[in-house]
């Protein structure tokens, strides 16, 4: 390429984007649908990208196309062979999220899971500083952690004074720091989406899929930021003294029940006020027809 193009082109201003995962023909386009609509709620300047596999059918993809997503099919990412047991079995599919670090036209995406919902603008995590992996701390204290000897013990990295980490039986405790993969700010490489798939294929699986695979990876430069940014539900009920709701700016439905497009209520803490209400707030901009993708 002629020296002054390939200046331009280099120079050019790279783009910015949401970008979000969905796999299969059930029923997480509604999440989808519900981010779209949740993001332009909130005036964000940047566009959704979803990151399909090969199985979603056309007319979920239409439905997310209509709702102005920039819909990029991607190739499924399989762990290599194993017994593990997954915390959920569909966790496996999880692992095709790899795939958003090929999306290099962007500089810059902030991932969020398809049953997350914005309320509050976020844009601004687009301007953090490069070369760091920022994301919110997780929570040990739900049964999907019951796999795990900080579980047992009771240790949650949410409240580290509260049972100590018996290092003299147990060695050293789990990574210092490890986050919820729901939500994450990222910079697309195809080096970095290289060694990721690289690194994959020499790693055991383990229960907690590609979230216990990327905090693994990416240990020497996660950066932690506050849980307003993804509030694990099971927050309210585990560790409410380090939750103030009305500061909250993103929720993570990922609690055992809470998908609001699945919801009946029926499962444990389900029937909290504060989960109703979020919910409800879930539904009343899924259902909000001014929010709906107009075109031009
Ligand atoms: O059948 C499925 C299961 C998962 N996902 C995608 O994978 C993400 C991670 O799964 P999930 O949120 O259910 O995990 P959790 O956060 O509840 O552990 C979802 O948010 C979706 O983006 C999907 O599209 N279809
Ligand atoms: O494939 C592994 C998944 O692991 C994570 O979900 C978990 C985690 O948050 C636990 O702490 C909760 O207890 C649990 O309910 C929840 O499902 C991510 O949210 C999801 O995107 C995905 O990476
Ligand atoms: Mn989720």
């Amino acid at each position: 390429m002629a020296p002054m193009l390939k200046r331009i082109v280099e120079d050019a201003p790279k783009k910015a984007a949401y970008v979000t995962f969905l796999a299969g023909s059930g029923d997480y386009w509604k999440g989808v649908v519900g981010l779209a609509k949740g993001l332009r709620a909130v005036n964000s300047a940047y566009p959704l990208v979803v990151a399909v596999l090969p199985d979603v059918p056309e007319d979920h993809r239409r439905k997310l196309v209509e709702q102005g997503c920039l819909v990029r099919e991607i190739v499924p990412v399989y762990p290599p062979e194993s017994q593990t047991q997954f915390a959920m079995a569909y966790y496996i599919i999880n692992y095709s999220k790899l795939r958003i670090w090929e999306f290099v036209e962007y500089e810059r995406m902030v991932y969020l899971d398809a049953d997350i919902q914005v309320y509050d603008n976020i844009d601004h995590l687009f301007d953090l500083e490069k070369g760091s992996f920022y994301a919110v701390m997780d929570c040990f204290c739900e049964k999907t952690w019951s796999h795990t000897l900080q579980y047992k013990i009771g240790y949650c990295q949410q409240c580290p004074d509260r049972v100590a980490w018996p290092e003299r039986e147990l060695g050293v405790p789990p990574p210092p720091l490890y986050f919820n993969a729901g939500m994450f700010v990222h910079e697309p490489s195809l080096a970095t989406a290289k060694a990721l798939l690289d690194k994959l294929v020499v790693t055991d699986p383990t229960p907690f899929a590609e979230q216990d695979f990327l905090n693994m990876f990416f240990t020497d430069v996660y950066k932690p930021i506050p849980p307003v940014y993804n509030l694990v539900l099971a927050m309210l009920w585990r560790h409410p003294e380090n939750v103030k709701l009305e500061k909250v700016k993103v929720v993570h439905y990922c609690a055992a029940g809470s998908k609001p497009w699945r919801y009946t209520g029926e499962e444990a803490n389900m029937d909290r006020d504060d989960i109703k209400m979020l919910v409800k707030k879930w539904w009343d901009i899924y259902n909000d027809e001014g929010l709906d993708y107009k075109p031009g």
